[in-house]
């Protein structure tokens, strides 16, 4: 059985999650609801932090809020010391309305909009992940006008194809991230923000993709950078006080998934970029900064549905449907992501069938997870989805008008409510009615 972080079979056979009941939470709250193992998520968020710290090597960790976003998610992970990675107006106003400390806030984003950058200058976030010559435009433009220095890193395009679906790598040089360091136009975006009064160059950024099992995309990637460093500092006399490097480090959604520790990841880095570090004999060791999303939050959460109806087709197929599906999480769909799932209420039972997992969408491509051994289920039995964490509530939508579910925080056998389940009145909430015509 592939469970997470605090996840065990109770003596009643259910399955308990933080010491709580996840049967009951499903009755309390009602499903589809997302549950997240918080002392997973602390440990996790200690376990990045510890290599660093070991190793006295100067470091923030960046919470990447895509993964997903909440009040409450960004008190917890201000709780343990992180920083925050925000992609857009939105996580932004969220992470300061959490009263997320915003020097530890890094903007991100290949299209930032005037509106948006001069939100962060005005809030004096941490610093601006700068991806392109239009926003280094914007950037000065609204620097002066506020009277303002603002701090960047210069998020680079190392040419690196991460083994991973092709819609999450992100590293390639055919990608709509970044300056390319391949073409020159990195060397072309530093001379200018150099150039400008109104950046303070902290560093460089680079992010090659997500749900990665290895370490050497990584080091392949410290290597470029190092060596372009080395022709900056003979070129333009500049060295970064800051490498970032990105998230991407993948958790364990079923057996096949063989993912390291965060430990491992960040002692790989840590090493390489020592390692890189002897050939700039009169530089100071940069900060590495790290933005890790989904291992943070990703095995943290599970969903649990009401199973509902069920259609056999003899010799073909046997459909089991919940009352969630692509609305919920929407990665089976978009990347033909796998999922474990088990039956909350009959953790014990033999897996006697095989299955196929429908959701409620009006489509066909509404499938969780195909061929799921499970125990024979009826409509009073719950499905626990494992590893709905990351990208699941924060991709969630309300297609055919469902309501995004609630999320219940869990440890030490509390409970608490982060978000309310959405209502028909939330969903006609932005709806205007037809005008009424004078003449027909
Ligand atoms: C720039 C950047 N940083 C961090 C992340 C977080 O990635 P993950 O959730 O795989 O750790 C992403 C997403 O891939 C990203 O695009
Ligand atoms: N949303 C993706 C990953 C993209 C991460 C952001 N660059 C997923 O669900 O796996």
């Amino acid at each position: 059985m592939n469970l997470h972080g605090t996840a065990q079979i109770g003596k009643n056979e259910h399955l308990w999650i933080g010491g709580a009941d996840t049967v009951e939470l499903a009755k309390k709250y009602g499903t589809p609801l997302y549950l997240y193992d918080v002392a997973l998520i602390r440990n996790r968020a200690k376990g990045f932090k510890k290599a660093f710290e070991e190793k006295g090597i100067g470091y923030q960790v960046a919470y990447a809020s895509k993964a997903f976003s909440s009040i409450a998610i960004f008190q917890l992970m201000n709780q343990e010391g992180l920083s925050l990675d925000v992609v857009s107006g939105g996580e932004l106003y969220t992470a300061l309305q959490a009263g997320f400390p915003a020097d530890r806030i890094h903007f991100h984003g290949n299209n930032k909009s005037p509106a948006e950058l001069e939100f962060a200058l005005k809030s004096h976030i941490g610093c601006i992940v700068v991806d392109n010559f239009h926003e280094i435009h914007l950037l000065k433009t609204l620097g002066e006008k506020l009277n303002q220095k603002v701090n960047i890193l210069l998020r680079l395009t190392p040419g690196i194809e991460a083994h991973t679906h092709d819609y999450i790598i992100t590293g390639q040089e055919d990608s709509k991230f970044g300056f390319d360091l391949g073409n020159g136009q990195a060397d072309k975006a530093l001379q200018e923000v150099l150039k400008s009064f109104q950046f303070n160059v902290l560093g460089v950024h680079c992010h090659i993709g997500s749900q990665i099992f290895e370490t050497d995309g990584f080091t392949l990637a410290i290597d470029k950078l190092f060596s372009h460093f080395k022709s900056w500092n003979n070129d333009f006399g500049y060295f970064p006080d800051v490498v970032n490097l990105g998230g991407g480090f993948g958790i364990q959604y079923t057996d096949e998934d063989t993912p390291l520790k965060p430990e491992q990841y960040v002692m790989a880095m840590i090493e390489e970029v020592t390692k890189q570090m002897s050939k700039f004999k009169d530089k100071k060791m940069p900060e590495i900064w790290i933005e890790p999303g989904r291992s943070l939050v990703g095995d943290a959460g599970t969903t649990i549905y009401s199973i509902g109806s069920q259609k056999e087709i003899e010799g073909v197929r046997h459909y089991v449907s919940v009352d969630g599906g692509m609305t919920d999480n929407i990665r089976p769909a978009l990347y033909q992501a796998k999922y474990d799932a088990y039956v909350a209420n009959k953790m014990n039972e033999t897996m006697t069938n095989i299955v196929s997992i429908a959701g409620k969408c009006c489509e066909s491509g509404d499938m969780l997870i195909w061929d799921l051994a499970l125990p024979k289920v009826n409509d009073s039995d719950y499905l626990a989805v494992t590893c709905t964490g990351a990208y699941g509530y924060s991709m969630a939508n309300n297609y055919n008008r469902i309501q995004r579910p609630a999320v219940v925080f869990v440890e030490d056998g509390e409970e608490q409510l982060v978000v309310k389940r959405e209502t028909y009145e939330d969903l006609i909430r932005q709806d205007l009615p037809l005008k009424t015509k004078v003449f027909v």
